[in-house]
């Protein structure tokens, strides 16, 4: 059994708080996501999680044991870097035996499970190769097998697809979540895109400026994001973010924006309250939320509310379509729908949308945080 704990967690340089009392829980078996665009501190963690910085504040436990300020080779981590981490004056075979060699394992040891790994990631024609002779697909799987070959406590991923290609990306992909299976330890795999953590996720840990936003099934934060942060950097196309207007009376609360207006449902009252009876409201529908009239039909029995928009333009993809409709007098919303209407969109035609009500997404004017 592993497992990992990180607890108020902070790093400071002079200017900035790196990382703002992050705390996670990484089960044994886990695949845990550290979800985040460029800067928000990803691989400062990772550094502080090898022992190669040491925080200011908090405790890193592995196996209820404190590591928070031990020496990094006193760790037992597997880890792939954003660059690999390989030496290019050793060939393939060294590469993957260096840190074996390090733990003084016995050759023929070291031999047999150069031999299983190179079988498993399809390097064996490879081992003798120089590094500077492989393509990156097969540099990163050199990458790969160098983890394969440990037993390690915690499994470390930085970033590791960011230098290959859409086809070697996949492959890869596939080869962690196998290597993954295999190991059965607690995992944290850095990235900033939504796809990659979308795909291999048993848990997501959205993070901003150092700060945990979220942390959540691929399911909870997708569906119920705590955050305008959150809902922002998951959604692709951008969700629409709507200013509108909420009113309190007749013991309901009342939402208008332009081309809408809807009374909430009395179980989002409670979290509404915070704003009084008066306020403005940030309002967030995701493209994919957005059915239009042909498939209305689905929404029988089904709260919703219906709304009379514009087509303004239209954007095929494949197999979808993007399509920009006018609501009210001048917002404009972006839809994603399958592309099987195409005589419908055209530009000016009128469409009805629906809206599930389990799609509206209410944030707070300033703090952003979702309150329904
Ligand atoms: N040693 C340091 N001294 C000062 N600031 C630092 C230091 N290391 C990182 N930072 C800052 O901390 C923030 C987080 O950096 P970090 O590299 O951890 O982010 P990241 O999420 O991994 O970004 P990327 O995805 O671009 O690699 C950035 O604003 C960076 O400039």
């Amino acid at each position: 059994m592993s497992e990992l704990e990180v607890l108020n967690l902070v790093k400071q340089s002079q200017e900035q708080l790196i990382i703002d009392h992050v705390s996670f829980h990484i089960a044994d078996g886990e695949f845990f996501v550290l979800l985040g665009p460029s800067g928000s501190g990803k691989s400062t963690l990772i550094r502080l999680l090898c022992g190669f910085e040491t925080p200011d504040a908090g405790q890193i436990i592995l196996n209820g044991q404190e590591i928070t300020n031990q020496l990094n080779h006193h760790r037992n981590l597997a880890v792939v870097f954003q660059d690999y981490g390989l030496f290019e004056s050793m060939n393939v075979f060294d590469n993957i035996a260096y840190s074996l060699q390090n733990q003084h394992m016995p050759r023929k040891e070291i031999e047999m499970r150069i031999l299983m790994a190179s079988e498993v990631l399809e390097l064996k024609s490879l081992l003798k190769r120089a590094l500077t002779d492989l393509s990156g697909g097969e540099v990163q799987r050199v990458a790969l097998a160098k983890v394969l070959v440990k037993d390690a406590d915690l499994y470390l991923f930085d970033e590791p697809l960011s230098q290959l290609d859409q086809k070697a990306r996949y492959r890869i992909r596939q080869e962690i979540m196998m290597i993954h299976h295999l190991k059965r330890k607690p995992t944290l795999y850095i990235t900033h895109d939504q796809n990659e953590a979308f795909a291999m996720a048993d848990r997501i840990a959205v993070i901003s400026d150092g700060k945990i936003q979220q942390i959540g099934t691929p399911e909870e934060v997708r569906n119920r994001p705590k955050t305008l942060f959150v809902a922002k950097f998951l959604s692709d196309p951008p969700i629409n973010l709507l200013e509108s207007y909420l009113q309190y009376h007749d013991v309901r609360y009342h939402m208008t924006t332009d081309g809408l207006q809807l009374i909430l449902p009395t179980r989002w009252t409670n979290g509404l309250a915070r704003l009084g009876p008066q306020s403005k409201i940030s309002l967030g529908l995701r493209p994919t939320g957005l059915i239009p009239q042909w498939d209305l039909p689905t929404l029988e029995g089904v709260p919703h509310v219906r709304a009379q928009t514009q087509v303004m333009a239209v954007e095929p993809m494949i197999g979808r379509v993007l399509v920009q409709l006018k609501l009210g007098f001048h917002t404009l919303l972006t839809a994603e729908f399958d592309d099987d209407h195409p005589q419908a969109l055209y530009i000016g035609a009128m469409l009805i949308i629906g809206i599930k009500m389990e799609e509206f997404l209410l944030f707070h004017p300033t703090s952003g945080e979702l309150l329904n």
